[in-house]
């Protein structure tokens, strides 16, 4: 077994075949669930007038959980300094990486990861990752960030501040497509004390990509998460029972509804089911930045959006409690 050992040294070896516990059962490889052709997700300007907008979001948030962002106001200057940051990190040596070596099963999630095998037959996915909180100021802790490239602080601090501004944007649009008031869905998200936490992905080459996967289907636990990828493809989306490819499209913000807001919503919009596949020739590379309520937060469907014609179609109980229970696979 080569479990411990992080997936860029794994590529880097140079292998011609898979290693076992990343080869997955057949129903679950890419080869036998291939993406359809000709199915797009929704492309939504936020440049048309905000009637508009809101009936878009509205209808890509219900049908799919999921839509791409362009005309955000995020620079592409900005995105571009963003992905040379991350990228520059994953060069440095192993060793300068390991420094910053995260432990989820004793609950330091910040730092430098890779998700190692429990048991014999748990699947490992092909990638490794760098996760720390960007904001609110009282729970960034700057000794998770990358010290190196120095510019990485400053850049993802700049990165932050206008995800937080689209972030509020896009639960202010929400909202209106709810015909709720605009700050309904931030209120009840923990208003200012919302929290947006930085992962990036990194999935090197992989010999035999159509046997693995570079994250296994699942729903972000967040209430929206706004990603950018490197220009390379992988991104899948669960639609009408097939996987649709999500094609690279520059600068747009790849933006998913996440458990929280499904939950929020009592299921009007949906919390989109996404995998990702990995290549053989190419390092793919993605920003995903989770907006999440601060754990003590009550999260249950909204008062105005049940009734008796409309029960609640979830439970209500604290993000914490949540989390819990998705990282343990428990009932909600
Ligand atoms: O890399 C991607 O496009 C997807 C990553 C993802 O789903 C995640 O980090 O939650
Ligand atoms: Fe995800």
């Amino acid at each position: 077994m080569v479990t411990g050992e992080r997936i860029q040294a794994l590529a880097f070896a140079g292998l011609k075949e898979l290693p076992a516990q990343f080869v997955r059962p057949d129903h679950e490889r890419p080869e036998n669930t291939k993406a359809v052709e000709g199915v797009t997700a929704p492309i939504i300007s936020l440049s048309q007038p905000r009637n508009v907008v809101v009936k878009e979001m509205a209808a890509a948030a219900s049908e799919w959980g999921f839509f791409l962002i362009t005309d955000h106001g995020i620079s592409p200057e900005l995105i571009r300094r963003l992905q040379e940051v991350g990228r520059v990190f994953f060069e440095l040596p192993i060793e300068e990486k390991e420094a910053y070596s995260n432990d989820p099963s004793h609950g330091k999630f910040e730092g430098y990861g890779t998700k190692m095998t429990k048991n014999h037959d748990e699947k490992v996915e092909w990638i490794d990752y760098f996760f720390h909180v960007m904001a609110p100021p009282s729970k960034v802790n700057y000794q998770f960030w990358p010290a190196n490239p120095p510019t990485y602080r400053e850049v993802t601090e700049e990165y932050n501040k206008e995800v937080l501004r689209v972030t509020e944007e896009v639960l202010e649009l929400l909202s209106e497509g709810l015909s709720l008031e605009r700050k309904a869905l931030k209120g009840s998200l923990g208003g200012d004390e919302i929290e947006l936490e930085m992962k990036i992905n990194m999935y090197p080459p992989c010999p035999q990509p159509e046997l693995a996967l570079g994250v296994e289907p699942h729903t972000d636990m967040s209430a929206i998460t706004v990603l950018v990828p490197n220009d390379v493809p992988g991104l899948q989306l669960w639609k009408d029972g097939h996987w649709v490819a999500v094609d690279y499209l520059p600068n747009a913000l790849f933006t998913h509804i996440g458990d929280q807001i499904e939950i929020l919503s009592n299921g009007k919009y949906k919390s989109v089911l996404h995998r990702s596949v990995v290549n053989k020739e190419s390092t793919r590379m993605s920003w995903a930045v989770f907006c999440a309520p601060p754990p003590e937060t009550m999260i249950g469907p909204l008062l105005d959006l049940v009734d008796k014609t409309n029960p609640p179609k979830f439970s209500t109980k604290t993000y914490a409690e949540f989390r819990y229970r998705k990282f343990n696979k428990l009932p909600q």
